[in-house]
């Protein structure tokens, strides 16, 4: 027993022992390794201090020469001793490469010496920057190059920075003089490269208000430099960051991921590079500053501004590089790294510097001088460009620089505003005549809605003085102020084009006009801009029209974006329109604001820009307002004489063979004698009779149709007599065109004293179109219509009876002999029988009243179509199966109403009567 314990004793002492050896052995090893990884540690931190240092200078950096004395250290130089030597045997030609490579890319005033360009004005149009700017050079021992050693080898040194890079100078003491003579020597270069106004410079100095950088003062009178105030270093940063925001957003918006790639895939420069200059004093900038230093700086680059810091002591995103000076004349630099010194240029002469700068100043003035005229929008060659993703145009100049309007994905609607004169009319032909010399008809496609009195638009349209007009111009409706149907019906249009376009779009499975242009080459889709001036009085009731217009401009500016359909709405007072504020959808699909000067509620509330803006300017903004996207244009006078007109007229005979475009003018009521729906027509199995022109995009008139049905007769209802007139007038005319002689008989009829000529000029007219045509005298038209009930059923010939002023006639048509039937009796035989067969009542009402007097008990229902003249609506709803009508009656105007063909009543003008304007 005892043995056993024994035994079992030994077994775990041994184990123990084992597990004991073990563990030594381990923690042995950890140790070492330890200690190993602590010594390479501590090599590779001397290797990186003597980098920093330089090779060749390290032994005297205390720090290291501390860690040297470390025996385990020795090998540290030796090995980067070993490095450096292999680098520069390999680059026994690397000078003369970095001579040639510095030459390449920093060609012109960028690598030249000063005297090749110093005081001459840039040309480079900034497609593509130089890639590096030349600060100095630098020389190397040859041995180090694989020559003999003694001989010097110099090359050049540059750096890089617009688009590039940005760049970080820490002075030496008592350095400042070479460090602006540095800054100087960069910013000369780069302002004398290219031509004036490329290149924005914003200066600002923590220490100083005004004397910085002195001989570049001629330019701070220009757009081309800015000197900001040392206390105000956030007002730059927010400066700079409201243009990155913005042109992210431009650039972005047009698919491309930098300024830099728009550039150079577009081949147009549409900004100015900025370069900021901040001076600091060595100490941390206050936290605050620092973080939007910093958040500048990362995305600052893609936004073509580079950045240059002066004793600013940050650790930037994005590219930096660095120069950091020794002494008056000498610096290390991030591009030649540390063991190389960098020479820098001597300072240039101070008087040139100041000369070129007031030459490049003069030069900027003279480009930017005088206002900019309407052909400095046109391109060289008209209808180049493609609309299929979006439309570009210049509008106005900034400082000499056009401003540009974007219509597409992320701006698909706009919103212009300004007070009756600020130019709102003016803008929108500007616009309109830059984008029609860029875009044939093919890709844009224009409807233009004035509601102004006045005819703004009407020059677009052939006219008597001009027979050209704008190739582009689909639809021109002018004098619409008081046919709010006609606004609406131009939304119905586009909302029916918006379902057409995206059918098709299914069809070819796409989702958006430009891939559905691809897919249907041969497809007509042009992008359609839709411009509504005065768009305040679609809104101006509160009726149906209102609610109407309102969802479908909704519905228009939600989904027309994608189908290429885009609205352009401009107003005196924004602010004013009550119904548009109730839906606010279509004001925020307006991304696109155009504040004329002290427009109201166009841009953001916080956005005051528009209360400053200069006369004959605009503020152009495509972020929905925001502060950041304002961008101030000089609007050219595009609406002086002869102006427009002369470019439609190149534009006309550039796209002949575009049909004229539909002129709406509602101030002009329509000819019948020219009407197509007149003159089109024919023999008809079912004829006819035109009331008057609808108000419709398309040019389309309204008539009733004179079928056997019951009730296809015409009551025209109102005192209105020049309107009545002309409704009758042009029934029976067009009635006549579609039966052959002999086929039809009028039988006028006119108890109105004052309108007989009227009739009897009607019954002439029917005659000498060889139709059967009598004036019937007013006396007889009770026993006529004892007449024409009695043969109703054996007549062979249709047969329309016109009475001008039916209510005049009623006391004689009620007399009744005791027994017989009353003239009354048989006229309401005639209505309820006639069509069935062949004769139809064509009769003018001056009131309601007498109307229902005439058709007695039998109700309504013998009148299946009538045209409303000065009558209330709700006096309608009876003759309209009950339903509610808005109708405010208005000169020129009638309240059309078909059961057959018409769910609620429409507006149509009735035709013009020349002759009886002769009154
Ligand atoms: N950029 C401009 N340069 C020179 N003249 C201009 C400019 N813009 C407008 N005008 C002139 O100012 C007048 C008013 O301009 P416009 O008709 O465009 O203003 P509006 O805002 O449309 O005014 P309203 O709403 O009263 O029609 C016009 O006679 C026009 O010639």
């Amino acid at each position: 027993m005892r043995r056993k314990a024994a035994e079992r004793r030994g077994r775990v002492v041994s184990a123990l022992d084992q597990l004991r050896y073990r563990l030594g052995l381990a923690l042995g090893a950890a140790r070492n390794a330890r200690a190993a990884a602590e010594t390479n540690l501590a090599k590779l931190e001397l290797e990186q201090l003597m980098v920093r240092a330089g090779i060749e200078r390290a032994g005297q950096d205390p720090q290291v020469a501390e860690r040297l004395r470390d025996p385990a250290m020795a090998e540290v130089p030796t090995w980067l001793g070993r490095v450096r030597d292999q680098f520069y045997g390999e680059w026994a030609d690397g000078p003369s490469r970095l001579r040639e490579l510095v030459a390449a890319s920093a060609p012109g005033p960028a690598g030249r010496p000063p005297g090749d360009w110093l005081g001459r004005v840039g040309t480079h149009e900034g497609l593509r920057p130089p890639e590096l700017w030349r600060i100095g050079s630098s020389t190397v021992d040859g041995s180090a190059a694989g020559r003999t050693p003694g001989t010097e080898l110099t090359f050049d040194v540059a750096v890089p920075l617009l688009d590039e890079s940005h760049l970080s100078i820490t002075s030496a003491p008592k350095t400042r003089d070479t460090v602006d003579a540095l800054v100087e020597n960069l910013l000369m270069r780069v302002l004398s490269t290219f031509e004036p106004g490329a290149v924005k410079i914003h200066l600002w100095d923590v220490g100083q208000l005004t004397a910085v950088l002195p001989n570049f003062y001629a330019l701070s009178r220009t757009s081309a430099l800015t000197v900001h105030d040392p206390t105000r270093l956030v007002d730059l940063l927010d400066e700079f960051a409201g243009h990155i925001r913005r042109i992210h957003a431009e650039t972005m918006q047009a698919g491309y991921s930098s300024l830099r790639a728009m550039r150079l895939a577009t081949g147009r420069r549409t900004e100015p590079w900025r370069i900021g200059v901040l001076y600091g004093n060595g100490e941390n900038l206050p936290p605050e500053q620092l973080r939007d230093l910093k958040r500048v700086a990362a995305s600052a680059l893609d936004a073509g501004i580079s950045l240059i810091l002066v004793d600013v002591p940050t650790v930037l995103g994005g590219a930096v590089e660095t120069i950091s000076l020794f002494d008056e004349r000498r610096a290390i630099s991030s591009m030649t790294g540390t063991d190389l010194v960098v020479d820098l240029d001597p300072p240039l002469p101070s008087g040139q510097v100041a000369t070129a700068a007031k030459r490049i100043a003069e030069a900027l003035v003279a480009k930017q001088g005088g206002p900019r005229s309407f052909a400095d929008l046109l391109p060289t060659e008209y209808g180049r460009e493609r609309s299929a993703r979006e439309l570009r145009a210049p509008v106005g100049f900034y400082e000499g620089e056009p401003v540009e309007v974007v219509i597409g994905d992320a701006t698909p609607h706009a919103l212009i505003g300004g007070p009756s004169g600020s130019g709102k009319t003016n803008f929108l032909y500007a616009l309109l005549g830059s984008l029609c010399a860029r875009y044939s008809p093919d890709e844009l496609a224009l409807y233009l809605l004035d509601f102004k009195e006045g005819v703004s638009f009407a020059g677009l349209a052939p006219g008597r003085r001009d027979a050209s007009w704008l190739p582009h111009a689909r639809l021109v409706g002018v004098n619409v102020n008081t046919d709010r149907e006609f606004g609406l019906a131009l939304l119905r249009f586009l909302a029916d084009e918006m379902r057409r376009r995206s059918a098709a779009a299914k069809d070819h499975e796409v989702t958006n006009l430009a891939e559905l242009r691809e897919q249907d080459p041969t497809g007509h889709w042009p992008r359609i801009v839709a411009v509504i001036d005065e768009f305040q009085y679609l809104f101006a009731g509160r009726d149906s029209v209102t609610a109407l217009a309102t969802s479908l401009l909704e519905d228009i500016a939600r989904r027309g974006r994608s189908q290429g359909i885009h609205l352009i709405l401009a107003s005196q007072d924004i602010a004013g329109i009550e119904a548009f504020w109730g839906k606010p959808a279509v004001f925020e699909q307006c991304t696109l604001r155009i504040a004329m000067p002290k427009a109201r509620r166009v841009l953001a509330e916080a956005n005051q820009a528009a209360v400053a803006a200069p006369r004959w300017h605009a503020v152009i903004n495509h972020d929905s307002g925001v502060a950041h996207g304002n961008r101030l244009a000089h609007i050219p006078d595009a609406s002086a004489k002869g102006v427009f007109p002369s470019l439609q007229r190149e534009l006309w005979e550039r796209f002949a063979g575009q049909s004229e475009p539909r002129l709406f003018d509602g101030a002009h009521a329509p000819q019948l004698d020219s009407s197509p729906a007149f003159t089109g027509l024919g023999q008809a199995e079912r004829p006819l009779a035109l009331v008057g022109q609808s108000i419709d995009v398309s040019d389309t008139a309204r008539g009733v149709e004179l079928s056997g049905a019951p009730g296809r007769n015409l009551a025209v209802l109102g005192t209105s007599a020049r309107e009545a007139v002309s409704i009758l007038d042009s029934a029976a005319r067009s009635l006549a065109r579609q039966y052959q002689q002999g086929d039809v008989e009028f039988i006028v009829c006119c108890p109105v004293e004052t309108i007989l000529p009227r009739a009897r000029e009607l019954t002439d007219r029917l005659a000498g179109a060889g139709h059967k045509a009598e004036l019937l005298d007013a006396g007889d038209l009770a026993d006529r219509c004892a007449t024409l009930a009695a043969e109703l059923s054996d007549v062979r010939t249709h047969r329309m009876l016109v009475c001008y002023g039916v209510d005049a006639a009623l006391p004689a048509l009620e007399q009744k002999a005791p027994g017989q039937q009353s003239g009354l009796d048989h006229l309401r035989v005639l209505l309820k029988q006639g069509p069935a067969k062949g004769l139809h009542v064509l009769g003018w009402w001056r009131g309601i009243a007498r109307l229902k007097d005439t058709l007695g008990f039998g109700g309504t229902d013998d009148i299946g179509a009538w045209a409303a003249l000065d009558v209330q609506g709700n006096e309608l709803s009876p003759l309209c199966a009950g339903q509610v009508v808005h109708w405010a009656p208005r000169p020129g105007r009638a309240l059309f109403f078909d059961r057959t063909t018409h769910s609620s009543p429409e507006v149509v003008i009735p035709f013009h009567l020349p002759e009886a304007d002769d009154d």
